[in-house]
């Protein structure tokens, strides 16, 4: 048992420190009373008892200390030495600066004022610049491409009524009347956020920058990062149409490059179906017609070549293998007069180096350094109007006594061989899923260029709206890609062995049921049928699984007629480059007027490529990078519509891609579905059913 605390013995040190405070408080008493004032009495006393309670406090914390006498004797000389000066301070200072001093704030400030505050000026405290709150966005963006860093970002939701009537209702859009009719004809009512920031970008209301050419201020360049299916083409389609109606003469003004033919067909559609009776003359070159046919679709058929070309078109969408087979050997074939040059899935096709392509076009453009030598043995005929304002140095002015040439007076345009003209031409890039590579874009040779990104809403990404700007563009060199905000995504890891299993329970239960549930609770009326798109890793595993599957579907539909009378019906198809262009054609049209459910290919048309009614996309091989996933899945959930992917994830591969998800900041956008062994028995008992009769 502990006996009651002891007091502590006082030390030699103490008695002497409690006798000198006992003379001191004897010798401020007699002083206070002679000196003091009788209304600064109180005050004096105040202080007196606050210096007592100090005092108190002084004598706890001498307690505290070790009791060596050297460390007491100096506590006591810092004390005595501190005193007066305090009391001196508090006397005769201002009510208005003492509270002043208590209600600072900064920890380094609140501590007691100096010393010799009252002799000595008052310096500022040092302060720490205040860090930018979003210092990570902005030391990653450090060494950016100014153009992008700078880029404007536009909400996904942004829209813009497209208005017929007088100029005052279509003066927001900018759009000609004509135009106008044409796009509500085609129940085009609104124009998307990208086309609501591309249109009066390119298409400015000031007439002069509508010219055709502008050599003394050429327009600036453009590139665009907006989601699948937000109406790039449309975006980049209207203006060229709308610019190019004015056109006078035939010129070939506007490129649009694009990476397959199935594109170049669907492209060539939308610019059909706007340019309607504008008088525009629209082509492409593929290569699916013979080269010479394509020549005889390009240019006229003239023996002898001119300058300025000689196109029979205003308009030539084309893939980049062909385009360069025309450079090179088609006569009167020339870029010298394009307004625009489109680039379509701009990532994709600055990823192709298939003939230096990007390098020989961006050449094309670019007006020859070399001045036109006089006719020599070659059968040039100059004529002047052929020829683009920048190329107009190539005009043998001292040759104009020829006889062919039909150019007036030289004299009369003295200037332009000396003015410094540029081409006036507009790079347009675009695709869901940008590229950042510098290298590349440099080989563009863009001028100013504009960026453009459409992008997640802060809300939805858990952001401030004074960071959103930044963070957005972040997410754009970082390759987090936004998905439409009208899909759903789910994954399914299973076994290499149940995969196909996987796939067919997909399809007879998910897939059907998710159709009629989605059909009721948006009142639509559908053919409770499902189109679903089906990616595989090549051309041979699209073979293998459409095998696989009607081989499957010949058992089920046999089994469940007899079990339950229910027509069981889904029909797979192959779509490959291998089939004939007719063939690819009709299984389209057949896919989307739903005679088709499911169709199944590689990554030939993961992107791009707009079939409206797909209502699910399937990645039967899971795809091996981020854009790859955001393009397939893409084709779904288009235009504001709904739309489901689903990736099935081998085993062995789901590591990998859950890493690619999380890296991209998309994992908990993906949801994880699992399913059980017991669902996919009936489907054992019928696949091994017909193994065994096929091979038994
Ligand atoms: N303003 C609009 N109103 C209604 N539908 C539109 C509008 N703009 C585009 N669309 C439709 O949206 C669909 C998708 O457009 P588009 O093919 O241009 O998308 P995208 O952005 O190029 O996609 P991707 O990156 O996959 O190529 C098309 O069917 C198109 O007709």
């Amino acid at each position: 048992m502990e006996g009651p605390p002891v007091p502590k013995a006082k030390t030699k040190a103490k008695e002497r420190y409690l006798k000198r405070k006992k003379e001191r408080r004897k010798v401020n008493k007699s002083k206070n009373k002679k000196t003091v004032a009788a209304a600064a009495r109180s005050q004096a006393r105040d202080v007196g008892e606050e210096d007592g309670e100090r005092e108190e406090e002084e004598e706890e914390i001498h307690e505290e200390v070790e009791e060596g006498e050297e460390e007491e004797e100096i506590q006591e000389e810092i004390v005595i030495e501190k005193r007066p000066k305090k009391r001196r301070k508090l006397s005769i200072e201002p009510e208005a600066a003492r509270t002043k001093h208590t209600k600072r704030t900064d920890p380094i400030q609140n501590s007691p004022p100096p010393i010799s505050q009252t002799a000595l000026p008052i310096f500022p405290l040092p302060t720490h610049p205040s860090a930018p709150s979003n210092l990570k966005t902005t030391l990653a963006l450090q060494g950016l491409d100014r153009a992008l860093v700078d880029a404007e970002v536009v909400p996904p939701g942004r829209t813009m009524a497209v208005k017929i009537g007088s100029d005052k209702d279509r003066w927001k859009t900018g759009l000609s009347e004509k135009m106008s009719r044409r796009l509500v004809e085609l129940g085009i009512t609104e124009l998307f956020a990208v086309q609501t920031c591309l249109l009066p970008f390119v298409l400015p209301r000031n007439p002069t920058h509508k010219a055709l050419y502008q050599p003394y201020n050429p327009p600036r360049d453009v590139c665009v990062c907006a989601p699948t299916g937000s109406g790039k083409t449309l975006a980049y389609a209207i203006p060229i149409v709308e610019i190019l109606s004015s056109r006078i003469t035939t010129r070939l003004r506007a490129l649009i490059v694009l990476p397959t033919r199935d594109l170049v067909m669907q492209v060539r559609e939308t610019f059909e179906e706007i340019s309607k009776g504008r008088g525009l003359k629209i082509g492409t070159a593929t290569g699916q017609h013979s080269f010479t046919h394509e020549q005889g679709q390009l240019v006229e058929d003239i023996p002898y070549s001119l300058l300025g070309g000689c196109s029979k078109l205003d308009i030539l969408i084309s893939t980049p293998g062909r385009l360069i087979d025309h450079l090179n050997d088609t006569p009167n074939f020339t870029l010298q007069h394009l307004r625009f040059l489109v680039i379509d899935e701009a990532d994709r096709l600055l990823a192709q180096s298939f003939q230096d392509w990007l390098g020989s076009v961006v050449g094309a453009l670019r007006p020859p350094s070399h001045v036109f030598d006089g006719f020599g043995s070659s059968n040039l005929i100059p004529i002047p109007d052929a020829l683009s304002p920048a190329f107009h140095h190539l005009l043998p002015l001292h040759h104009h006594h020829h006889p062919n040439f039909l150019y007036p007076d030289p004299t009369a345009f003295s200037s332009f061989p000396t003015e410094h003209k540029h081409a006036s031409c507009q790079k347009l890039l675009f695709s869901a899923t940008l590229t950042r590579d510098p290298g590349k874009i440099a080989a563009l040779e863009l001028r100013d260029p504009k960026y453009f990104v459409v992008q997640g809403g802060p809300a939805a990404r858990g952001i401030d709206e004074e960071d959103k700007e930044e963070d957005v563009i972040l997410d754009v060199v970082s390759e987090r890609f936004t998905m439409p905000a009208t899909l759903k995504e789910h994954m399914i890891i299973c076994t290499t062995y149940n995969k196909p299993l996987v796939f067919f329970h997909l399809v007879h239960t998910r897939l059907k049921t998710l159709v009629q549930s989605q059909s009721q609770s948006q009142k639509i009326q559908t053919q409770n049928s499902f189109n679903a798109l089906v990616f595989t890793k090549s051309a041979e595993s699209t073979n293998r699984l459409v095998r696989l599957f009607e081989f499957f579907q010949v058992a089920r539909e046999k089994e469940s007629k007899e079990d339950t009378g229910m027509d069981t019906t889904v029909i797979a198809r192959a779509y490959s480059s291998d089939l004939p262009p007719s063939e690819r054609k009709s299984i389209l049209e057949e896919f989307k007027a739903g005679k088709i459910q499911i169709l199944i290919s590689s990554d030939l048309i993961s992107r791009g490529i707009d079939l409206p009614n797909i209502t699910h996309v399937i990645s039967y091989d899971s795809p091996v990078d981020i854009r790859k996933y955001v393009h397939r899945l893409g084709r779904t959930a288009r235009a504001g519509r709904v739309g489901e992917g689903w990736t099935l994830v081998e085993e062995q591969e789901a590591r990998h891609f859950k890493l690619m998800l999380k890296t991209a900041h998309h994992l908990s956008h993906v949801k994880r579905v699992r399913i059980g062994e017991g669902a996919l028995e009936g489907l054992v008992k019928s696949y091994e059913v017909r193994l065994h009769e096929r091979f038994c």
